[in-house]
């Protein structure tokens, strides 16, 4: 049990930190696997309001890949990934819009606004936040890397920050589903991570901050003593043309370049299983997990 003058010191720990902070943007990617538990969850939000009392501007973009799967699963449709994408025919892209838009976002609004936030659930057909355009993926077959079609999967084309930026001046806490619209109105599913470093780097963020169920970058997966506290742009790009990040660590890595790319200033692959991880990282001396910087 820690005593009162060691409470105490927490506290003052975060000091700097809430004065850093304070009126700054944290872009929050969550999804995966600290979505499964429900107290994960609480924990998450929890964070997130916290960071809201003490003055931050939190910007919650959620995944949800693993109740898509399952939701498929139920309608007795088996589903694909390439290169951490989900290969999105017709009725997958309805199916992912009705559980990211539909299921998710709402519940994570709803608890948001329980906890005492004013969360207001988006996705990229709103205010045409998301303008998307059609993924094609790059795969390499015989040494040779050629184009492919995996269906409804969008890039992000373009930001409205507008919408966002009318929220966070009025005090509330936008909550992102990673839906995109293309420019005929059709409806794109866009990796959630991809989502977040384009709106970590349109809103100039001072931190993106995507959770995921590792602690973070492993140079070698199997090895977790070769885990990696900074990797810069240039080994990222290497460990992805490698191999040795692979599958679902690609989108994120690259959200981090695109996210510095464009204007955010600090990046970090955290480990969502942790409790309460996101005030770890944001709030004491170490930190923890893996920063992606540009040099
Ligand atoms: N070099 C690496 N370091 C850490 N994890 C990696 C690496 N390469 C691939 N991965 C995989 O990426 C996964 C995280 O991506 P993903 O499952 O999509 O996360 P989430 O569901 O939390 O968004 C890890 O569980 C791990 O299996
Ligand atoms: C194109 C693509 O792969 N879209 C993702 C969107 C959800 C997501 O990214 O969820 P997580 O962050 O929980 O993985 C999907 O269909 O699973």
């Amino acid at each position: 049990m820690i005593n009162s003058v060691e409470k105490a010191d927490v506290l003052i720990e975060a000091l700097p930190y809430m004065q850093k902070f304070a009126g700054k943007t944290i872009v929050v990617k969550y999804g995966g696997n600290a979505m499964v538990s429900e107290e994960l969850k609480r924990n998450v939000i929890q964070d997130i309001i916290l960071m809201k009392y003490v003055g931050m501007r939190p910007v919650v973009i959620h995944g949800g890949g693993p109740e898509i799967t399952a939701m498929l699963r139920q309608l007795g449709k088996e589903t694909t990934f390439t290169g951490g994408l989900r290969i999105t025919d017709p009725e997958t892209v309805s199916v992912a819009e009705m559980v990211l838009v539909g299921k998710i976002n709402t519940e994570i609004v709803t608890l948001l606004n329980q906890y005492g936030g004013r969360a207001v659930g988006l996705n990229g057909k709103d205010a045409d936040l998301i303008v998307a355009q059609k993924h094609w993926a790059k795969v390499t077959e015989n040494g040779k890397t050629k184009e492919a079609d995996i269906g409804m999967v969008g890039d992000v084309d373009r930001i409205n920050k507008g919408i966002l930026l009318t929220l966070l001046d009025q005090g509330y806490i936008p909550v992102i589903a990673p839906i995109g619209v293309g420019l005929k109105g059709e409806t794109y599913n866009i990796n959630a991570d991809s989502v977040a470093g384009e709106i970590a780097g349109a809103l100039a963020a001072e931190k993106l901050l995507l959770l995921t169920d590792v602690e973070g970058i492993y140079r070698d997966y199997q090895d977790k003593s070769t885990f990696v506290s900074t990797l810069s742009f240039g080994e990222a790009q290497e460990m992805i043309q490698s191999g040795s990040i692979d599958g679902g660590m690609i989108p994120k890595v690259e959200a981090c370049i695109q996210a510095l790319k464009k204007g955010a200033a600090k990046t970090h692959i955290v480990d969502g299983r942790q409790p309460h991880s996101l005030l770890l990282e944001i709030f004491t001396n170490k930190g923890i997990g893996t920063e992606v910087v540009k040099e």
